[in-house]
C-alpha cells in the first residue's frame, strides 16, 4: 500500500553561526520560516511545525505558500532526505525525488548513459532503463547528441535529457518540484503531456509550484503552506483564491473548466 502520514512533523534547522544582535529584532517576515531558538540557545530556523499530513493512492496534491514558506523541506521530509526534529513522519512506496533535473547527471559520460544513471537515481533498475532508452532518445530529439559528452550539450538540451528520463518512469510517489526552466515553447507544450501521463501513473502525487496553470493541470486538491504550518487545505481553486485572491482563483476555475471540456470532446 501505498501511503504517506506525517504526525506533528517538524524540521528545525540549526543556524550555528547566527549573529545573535541581529536575531534580537527577530520577527515573522513575510517570506521564510520562523526563526526562534531551541533548548540549547541556538538560533533555529522552523521550517516545518505541526505539519499533519494523510495522503493515499490517487492523491495529487499541489502545494502553494510563498518564498521560503517550507514547500521545499516538506517534499524532502516525504522524501526521506531530512528526519523530523519533532513528529513522525510514515512514508509507505517506492519515492521518486524530482527537485532538480540536474542532479544525478555526470558532465563526462555520453547522453545514453546518464539516461541510465538518472535513472537508477530515481529508482528505476537498469534494466528498465534500457528497454525505455530508445522512446526516450526520440522524446529528447537529440540525435546523434546523445552519443556525445552531457558537457557538451546546451542548458535546454540537457533539461530535455533530464525531463525525458524523469517522465519515463513509474513512481509510487512522485515528489515534484517545479524548476523545469528553460526548454522552447514547442518542447514544453510535448513535455507538458508527458508530466500529465506520468502523474496519471503515479499513486501519489506532491507538487510544489508558483505556476496555477502547472497546479490545475496536474492535482485535483492543494494544501497552502505558510511560516511552516499547513495554513489551508481544499480544491486546487479555492486554495488559489485564498492565497492569490478571488481573480486567481477565478482564473483556475476556468482553465479547470476548460480542460474538463477538452477532455470529454
Ligand atoms: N538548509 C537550510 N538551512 C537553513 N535554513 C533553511 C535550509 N533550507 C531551508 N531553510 C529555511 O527553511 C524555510 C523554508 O524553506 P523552503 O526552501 O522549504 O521554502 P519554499 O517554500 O520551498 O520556498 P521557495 O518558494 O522560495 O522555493 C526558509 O525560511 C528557509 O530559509
Amino acid at each position: 500500500m501505498v501511503s504517506i502520514d506525517t504526525y506533528n512533523a517538524c524540521v528545525d534547522f540549526p543556524i550555528f553561526d547566527a549573529k545573535s544582535r541581529s536575531m534580537k529584532k527577530a520577527f515573522l517576515g513575510a517570506a521564510g520560516g520562523a526563526i526562534g531558538r531551541n533548548q540549547d540557545n541556538v538560533v533555529v530556523v522552523e521550517a516545518l511545525s505541526d505539519v499533519n499530513l494523510h495522503l493515499r493512492e490517487g492523491d495529487r496534491v499541489g502545494l502553494v505558500g510563498h518564498n521560503g514558506a517550507g514547500k521545499s523541506t516538506l517534499l524532502r521530509l516525504l522524501a526521506g532526505i531530512y528526519e523530523p526534529t519533532r513528529g513522525t513522519a510514515d512514508i509507505r512506496g517506492r519515492v521518486a525525488p524530482v527537485f532538480d533535473l540536474g542532479v544525478g547527471m555526470d558532465p563526462e559520460i555520453s547522453g545514453y548513459e546518464n539516461i541510465i544513471i538518472r535513472g537508477l537515481f530515481l529508482g528505476q533498475t537498469r534494466k528498465q532503463m534500457k528497454d525505455k532508452m530508445e522512446e526516450i532518445a526520440d522524446f529528447t530529439e537529440l540525435g546523434e547528441y546523445l552519443a556525445m559528452p552531457l558537457r557538451t550539450y546546451s542548458s535546454g538540451m540537457r533539461i530535455r535529457l533530464a525531463l525525458g528520463v524523469v517522465t519515463s518512469i513509474e513512481p509510487e510517489i512522485l515528489l515534484l518540484d517545479e524548476g523545469i526552466g528553460a526548454v522552447d515553447a514547442a518542447f514544453m507544450a510535448k513535455a507538458r503531456d508527458r508530466l500529465q501521463a506520468l502523474v496519471e501513473r503515479s499513486g501519489i502525487l506532491v507538487f510544489a509550484s508558483h505556476s496555477n496553470d502547472f497546479l490545475a493541470q496536474l492535482c485535483d486538491t492543494a494544501l497552502w503552506v505558510d511560516h511552516g504550518k499547513i495554513r489551508d487545505a481544499g480544491s486546487v481553486p479555492d486554495i488559489i483564491e485564498s492565497y492569490e485572491g478571488k481573480g486567481a482563483g477565478d482564473h483556475v476555475r476556468r482553465l479547470m473548466t476548460r480542460m474538463e471540456e477538452e477532455k470529454n470532446a
